[in-house]
């Protein structure tokens, strides 16, 4: 199934356990605006070379749209729209003053240079510079895409706006980027895991941890699960896995990645068949790579006891059935990685007041709303007598239906 019927479909059934209004429910699935330009830029060797961009605004009534824009091969329009609609259903749940949205370039990034991903980026940004804005749409990292991008969309807006810090969230903090805000997803994947597993008397400590995916998520995740005890037996990237039973030194693999292009050769852990990761033997599973992983065909060969979501749509809903009998527990994306978006919302807040947040408050701050978000998804479950995913996406679908309906929806 791909991440749009997915998306719509989850989305859909919490419609329905809420009693939605149908037309509403019509209303809340189209997005707001889908936006396709077209960006050419010189390569280095003096050819013109074509990329296609996206950005989908999914919603607005609870505030500016919000999300992040990411560079990989396989963007397509309907990717982005589940993407962005995903957007509008997490910050419903974080509880932050947002709407929903994502971006988009179908590219490779490791193919380009980076004066080639500069270029790139500047035109996307001309293409699409009137329709986002600090009260519209904030653009923010996603796959593929890091603090310089965002430094050069900033950069590109303001030529035409005027100097605009809070257009774009996670750039450097030399432009006004939080303190806390690369490392917030992984962070915020961290807390969410504590609650889950606080529910069933463990703590990160002494659980046995698989992640897939070792850039600004994945690998975050699994340097703050280590120093809070946990062990992690198994990670995975575009080049390759590693696997130690004892445990991976994770600053050691930090820097083999970061010299390497990536975890492939770690000399501290055997190499593993990629494909097998995510069905190694662990306690959790992190999947912060790409969408789709968990599907029909390995669903059943799954042997973790808890699957935390940190990439957006890991899981086909055909797997929620088969692992939902399997009593394997989903902490779903919209709830476990929404520690980014969350420092996203901080970062935004500080440059509108012109004030920095110590790092302390920001990861503190992060620790408050994640554990409420938990603590307001575990409510709707005990309301609606459902799992944990229908759990957020009604909590979400209820917040974003309330703020339209304020604002003068009608049927
Ligand atoms: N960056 C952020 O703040 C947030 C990111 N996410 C989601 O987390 C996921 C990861 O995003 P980032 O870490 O930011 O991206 P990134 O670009 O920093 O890292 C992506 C990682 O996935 C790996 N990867 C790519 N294809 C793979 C494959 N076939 N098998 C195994 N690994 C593969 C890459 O090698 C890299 O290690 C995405 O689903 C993204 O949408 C969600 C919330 C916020
Ligand atoms: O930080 C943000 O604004 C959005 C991050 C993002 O794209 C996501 O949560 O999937």
């Amino acid at each position: 199934m791909n991440a749009l019927a997915a998306t719509s479909r989850n989305f859909k059934q919490a419609a329905k356990l809420l009693g939605l209004d149908s037309k509403l429910e019509k209303s809340l699935l189209i997005p707001f605006r889908e936006i396709k330009v077209e960006c050419t830029i010189p390569k280095d060797d003096g050819t013109l070379a074509s990329y296609v961009g996206f950005r989908v605004q999914h919603d607005n009534a609870r505030g500016p749209m919000k999300g992040g824009i990411r560079y990989h091969q396989e963007v397509d329009p309907d990717e982005v729209n589940a993407l962005a609609q995903l957007m509008t259903w997490k910050t419903a749940v974080a509880n932050i003053p947002y709407g929903g949205a994502k971006g988009g370039i179908g590219c490779s990034p490791g193919d380009l240079s980076i004066s080639e991903l500069e270029r790139l980026t500047r035109v996307f940004t001309q293409k699409i510079h009137d329709l986002i804005g600090i009260h519209t749409d904030v653009p923010a990292p996603d796959m593929g895409t890091n603090s310089q991008t965002m430094a050069w969309i900033l950069d590109e807006y303001s030529k035409f706006h005027g100097y605009s810090p809070a257009v774009v969230t996670g750039k450097p903090v030399d432009l006004g980027g939080s303190l806390g805000r690369e490392a917030a997803t992984g962070r915020g994947v961290l807390f969410a895991t504590e609650a889950l597993l606080a529910e069933y008397g463990k703590s990160i400590a002494g659980q046995r941890f698989v992640i897939q995916g070792f850039g600004n998520v994945g690998s975050w995740a699994a340097y703050l699960i280590t120093e809070a005890g946990g062990k992690v037996i198994a990670v995975s990237d575009v080049t390759g896995a590693v696997k130690n039973s004892n445990g991976l030194d994770i600053p050691k693999l930090l820097k083999h990645a970061r010299e390497n292009r990536g975890v492939k050769g770690f000399s501290g852990g055997d190499a593993l068949d990629s494909n097998l990761l995510l069905t190694e033997d662990c306690d959790v599973l992190i999947p912060a790579a790409l969408g789709g992983v968990i599907n029909r065909e390995n669903a059943n060969d799954i042997r973790a006891k808890f699957i935390i979501e940190a990439a957006n749509h890991p899981t086909d809903p055909e797997a929620d059935e088969i692992l939902s009998k399997k009593g394997v527990l989903i902490l779903p994306d919209i709830l476990a990685n929404s520690g980014g978006v969350t420092v996203s919302y901080f970062e935004w807040v500080q440059n509108i007041q012109g004030f920095m947040w110590d790092e302390e408050k920001v990861n503190c701050e992060l620790k408050t709303y994640m554990t409420r978000g938990f603590k307001d998804v575990k409510g709707m479950c005990k309301t609606h007598n459902c799992d944990l995913r229908m759990g957020a996406f009604t909590l979400a679908v209820n917040r974003v239906a309330r703020a339209t309906v304020l604002r003068g929806w009608e049927a």
